[in-house]
């Protein structure tokens, strides 16, 4: 379960996240909207320990992220491509990864046979650096990579961004198929409405660095969002 408390993120006079109480249960598919500059990017931030918030605390399993390092071999993020090693080919990165996870070559394999479809055939084999990937393709290595490991949580920052429509709705099916045999906690955020309440259980709206809406009722959730991003 994850656990947000009090949480305030402040650049000089300007509060940027504020959020009172946020509580995730394990294996909840969790979306996060909102306008540009809401604060989703740096919630997401917070809760990786790549910011450090102004006031409170993000707890991943009673851990205090700024404080504990156990919640890192649990969960798995793909934000943007400052996560990636963009010197080395997608093979070398999930070789990397491979390593660091401590899982044999069939076991990479396995994972990588997931996304054979979701990679059309661009990214494994590829002598291509990842500095020179498109950035739809980026995304594809970076959201295979924070999938490795059997992550019980799972952070993706607009993980539609730049995906053709094959993609998405292959990426949608990846999601839901990962949803459905695990009991993995899904952190998605995202500007595209159908999606996120098409796999999410749940959608929490940010409004200038606060919460303004938790919506749990699905039926309802995207006539909700339009209302509110109609205006
Ligand atoms: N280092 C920083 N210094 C000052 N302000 C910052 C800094 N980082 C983020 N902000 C501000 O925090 C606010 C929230 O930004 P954030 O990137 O979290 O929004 P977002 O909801 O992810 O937006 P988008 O949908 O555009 O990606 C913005 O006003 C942004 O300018």
């Amino acid at each position: 379960m994850i656990k947000v408390t009090e949480l305030k993120k402040q650049y000089k006079e300007a509060v940027v996240l504020d959020v009172t109480l946020l509580e995730i249960p394990k294996s909840e598919c969790f979306g996060l909207v909102g306008n540009n500059g809401a604060g989703k990017t740096t919630l997401f931030r917070i809760m990786l320990d790549l910011v450090r918030a102004s006031n409170g605390r993000v707890e991943i399993d009673g851990k205090d992220v700024s404080k504990s390092e156990e919640w890192k071999r649990t969960t798995g993020a793909y934000l943007d491509e400052h996560m990636l090693l963009s010197y080395l080919t997608a093979d070398e990165y999930f070789q990397t990864l491979r390593k660091i996870y401590g899982l044999s070559e069939a076991d990479l394999q396995l994972h990588l046979d997931m996304f054979t479809e979701f990679f059309n055939d661009e990214i494994v084999g590829k002598k291509k650096y990842i500095r020179d990937l498109s950035k739809g393709n980026l995304k594809k290595v970076g959201i295979a990579a924070a999938l490795m490991g059997n992550p019980e949580v799972v952070l993706l920052d607009e993980p539609f961004e730049n995906l053709d429509p094959s993609s998405q709705i292959r990426l949608k099916k990846l999601i839901l198929q990962i949803k459905e045999a695990s009991q993995v906690t899904f952190l998605l955020s995202s500007h595209d409405l159908n999606h996120v309440t098409e796999i999410c259980d749940r959608i929490v709206l940010l409004e200038k660095g606060k919460i303004i809406n938790d919506m749990r009722d699905k039926s309802a959730m995207l006539a909700e969002l339009d209302a509110y991003f109609t205006g």
